[in-house]
């Protein structure tokens, strides 16, 4: 059976940060601010969540339901789409947030390659994917591609060949890398209903250039009302105006990465910059001294 929600993925999708307390416990209160700031001062209109920025891999299986579900029911009637990423290392555990994302009404569910035991073809990843994919088979699946935190180096284009036969509700690729080549690869091969999604925000002109039908990101959180004129620009052919906020873009980065930048340092970026209490991120990561998060606030204002 198709998917019910099927509507393509299209232009910026914020992937979200979990906000905590304090004291290191989630805090979904801050879920509903959170989204009138992305609709009302970013023009965001469609999110990610449980993913890398959402730190999900640091998270429990019952607090990504319990995020998930917030994030689903806040979003209801405001927000175009909320893709719930349920990759886990145990199947099991994926199939149990994919049955439950269906149940809170998520718009989509992607899955990343498992990487403690990784799968070395492209044939046991789509074999991974199929089994999380039947626990929900009425939700769109994206695959989620992230080598450089995953170690998994299984070429794109492999996994999704023939995939719609194998998983019906595969709808595209979110592709959090920089082989420019296998992404193309992925856009000319892919099927009319799929969306295949740009990861990597700092390259984002590229991955448009290469056909990308949307993007997913951390820092459209907090920088999406401008590459939201990116996008435009983009659609229009100006290229020096898409090429001028790319580079703004890429200052900003840069400048952050010299500092040090992670999914922590991210995060009380986006507090700073939004005003919502997010939080400290989650141990492995630490926070980051705040007069390093005033110089990269510092940048952005220089910069934007
Ligand atoms: C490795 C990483 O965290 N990549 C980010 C980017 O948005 C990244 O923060 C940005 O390009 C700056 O490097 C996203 O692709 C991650 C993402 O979409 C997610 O949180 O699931």
């Amino acid at each position: 059976m198709a998917p019910a929600a099927d509507k393509k993925v299209t232009g910026l999708v914020a992937a979200t940060f979990t906000p905590f307390t304090t004291q290191g416990e989630i805090d979904t209160s801050v879920i509903g601010p959170y989204i009138d700031y992305l609709l009302e001062k970013q023009g965001i209109k469609s999110i990610f969540v449980n993913g890398t920025t959402g730190e999900s891999m640091s998270l429990t299986v019952a607090e990504r339901k319990v995020l998930a579900e917030e994030w689903c029911q806040k979003a209801k009637g405001r927000m175009d789409q909320v893709i719930v990423h349920v990759g886990c290392m145990s199947v099991k555990d994926s199939q149990d947030l994919a049955r439950h994302a269906a149940q809170i009404g998520a718009d989509g569910i992607a899955v990343i390659a498992p990487f403690f035991f990784k799968p070395r073809t492209a044939e046991t990843l789509r074999a991974f994917m199929k089994e999380v994919a039947s626990a929900a088979p009425n939700l769109p699946f994206y695959y989620y591609q992230i080598p450089g935190l995953t170690g998994v180096h299984v070429n794109v284009r492999d996994v999704i060949e023939g995939i719609e036969d194998l998983i019906p509700s595969f709808r595209g690729v979110k592709f959090t890398g920089s082989d420019l080549m296998d992404f193309g690869q992925c856009v000319s091969n892919c099927q009319p209903e799929w969306s295949v999604l740009y990861g990597v925000d700092e390259q984002l002109l590229a991955g448009l250039a290469m056909g990308a039908h949307g993007a997913v990101g951390s820092t459209y959180n907090y920088i999406g009302c401008h590459v939201n004129k990116l996008l435009s620009a983009f659609e229009k052919g100006d290229l020096v105006q898409a090429r001028s906020i790319q580079f703004k873009m890429q200052e900003l980065l840069s400048y952050a990465m010299k500092l040090g930048f992670d999914v922590g340092v991210n995060k009380q970026l986006m507090s700073e910059l939004s005003g919502l209490s997010l939080g400290p991120p989650r141990l492995p990561l630490t926070p980051c001294p705040h007069d390093r998060i005033e110089q990269i606030t510092q940048k952005y204002r220089t910069v934007f």
